[in-house]
C-alpha cells in the first residue's frame, strides 16, 4: 500500500495526462484530492475531459502519465483493491438485457468476490424503488428504471466511492429528485460521491465541493459555499415609475445599468462586501427626483459564476494567443 495525499483523501489524482491515439490531449496534468465522505461535482463543457478522468480513475482507460490512488492503493499496480472500493454508474447502459434485475445485482456483487448478502441487495433495490421489479428482465423496464438498475449494480459490492457520470441526463424531474435523495442517503452512510454533470443546478443543490474542468485542465476546485461567496455578486433592481433613456450623469460613478427598456436601474455589487453602497445610492436617486416603484435583490447563481468563469478564461486565452501571433 502506498501512502499518498492526506489521511482523509479517499482519492488522490496526481498529475494525470491522457493523450488518445489520435494525438488528442484530453487531460493535461490534472491533480486533485477527493475528501472522504464529500460530494464532489465535476463541471465542464462538452469534451472537457470529465469522462476521460473518471474512466482513468476507475481503471477503464489507461493514463498516459501520472497516477491515481484509491484509498491509498495505486489503481494500476493494486488494481483489484483499488477497483473494489469504487462503484461506477456510467452514462450508457451496460446491462445484459435478458437478465432479471435480481440476477444482475447478484452477479455484480459476485464479480467483486463479495460473499452473498441478499438482505443488503434487497435494501438497495427497495431504496431505488426496484424491489417490485426484481424478477423482470431488464429489457422490459423503462429507461428510468434501467438507470436505477445501473445504480443498484454499482452499489451491490458496497463501494466506498460512487462515481455518477451524468446521472440525471435525460431523466424526468421525479427520478432526478429520487436520485438526489438517494445520493444524500448514501453520503449519510459515509459513501463519497463524485458526479459529473451539465446541470449546474444539480451541483449547486448537491455538492460540497466543485471542480471545473476545461480543455483537459482543472481550472478551479473550491468549496461550493466559498465559491458562491467569492465569485457571487448580488443585484439590486430598482423598478422606476418613469422610464429613463440613459443612466443619469450624476450616477456615473455607480455600477449601474438600465434594464427593462429603461424601466429599471440595475445595481450590481459584491456579495461579500461589507459596504454595499445601497443606502448612499438610494439617497442620490431620491435627490435626483427619480421615483422608485419597487425594488428587489437577487444573488447570482452558480450557473452565472460558471458561465462567467469559463467565458473569462476563454477570452484570456484568446488574448494571449493573439499576442503570440
Ligand atoms: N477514445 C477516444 N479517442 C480519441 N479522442 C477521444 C476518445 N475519447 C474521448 N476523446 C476526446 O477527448 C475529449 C474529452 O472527452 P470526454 O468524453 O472526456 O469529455 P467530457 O468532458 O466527458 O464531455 P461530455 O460532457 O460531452 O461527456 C473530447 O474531445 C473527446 O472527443
Amino acid at each position: 500500500m502506498i501512502v499518498g495525499g492526506s489521511v482523509d483523501s479517499i482519492i488522490v489524482v496526481d498529475n494525470l495526462t491522457k493523450t488518445y491515439e489520435t494525438g488528442f490531449r484530453a487531460l493535461k496534468g490534472v491533480s486533485l484530492s477527493i475528501r472522504r465522505g464529500e460530494i464532489f461535482a465535476l463541471l465542464g463543457p462538452n469534451g472537457a475531459g470529465k469522462t476521460t478522468m473518471i474512466s482513468i480513475i476507475c481503471g477503464l482507460v489507461n493514463a498516459s502519465s501520472g497516477r491515481v490512488l484509491v484509498d491509498g492503493y495505486d489503481n494500476v499496480r493494486e488494481y483489484r483493491k483499488a477497483r473494489s472500493r469504487i462503484g461506477l454508474v456510467p452514462q450508457e447502459l451496460t446491462n445484459n438485457m435478458f437478465d432479471s434485475v435480481w440476477a444482475t445485482v447478484r452477479l455484480s456483487r459476485g464479480l467483486f468476490g463479495k460473499p452473498r448478502n441478499d438482505a443488503l441487495l434487497e435494501q438497495i433495490l427497495r431504496d431505488l424503488s426496484l424491489w417490485d421489479k426484481r424478477n423482470e428482465r431488464i429489457m422490459a423496464l423503462s429507461g428510468g428504471m434501467k438507470r436505477r438498475v445501473l445504480i443498484a449494480k454499482a452499489l451491490a459490492h458496497e463501494p466506498e466511492v460512487l462515481f455518477l457520470d451524468e446521472p440525471t441526463a435525460g431523466v424526468d424531474v421525479e427520478l432526478r429528485r429520487d436520485m438526489w435523495n438517494m445520493v444524500r442517503r448514501l453520503q449519510e452512510r459515509g459513501v463519497t460521491i463524485i458526479l459529473t454533470t451539465h446541470y449546474i443546478e444539480e451541483a449547486e443543490e448537491m455538492a460540497d465541493r466543485i471542480g471545473v474542468i476545461r480543455q483537459g485542465e482543472l481550472i478551479l476546485t473550491e468549496d461550493k459555499d466559498t465559491l458562491m461567496q467569492q465569485l457571487g455578486t448580488r443585484q439590486l433592481t430598482l423598478q422606476l415609475q418613469q422610464p429613463l433613456e440613459a443612466v443619469p450623469e450624476a450616477l456615473a460613478g455607480y455600477p449601474l445599468t438600465l434594464g427593462e427598456q429603461g424601466h429599471a436601474l440595475v445595481y450590481t455589487f459584491d456579495a461579500k462586501a461589507e459596504q454595499s453602497g445601497i443606502a448612499e445610492l438610494l439617497k442620490r436617486i431620491d435627490q435626483l427626483g427619480i421615483e422608485v416603484r419597487d425594488l428587489h435583490s437577487s444573488q447570482s447563481s452558480l450557473e452565472d459564476i460558471f458561465v462567467g468563469l469559463v467565458h473569462s478564461r476563454k477570452q484570456a486565452d484568446e488574448a494571449t494567443a493573439g499576442e503570440v501571433v
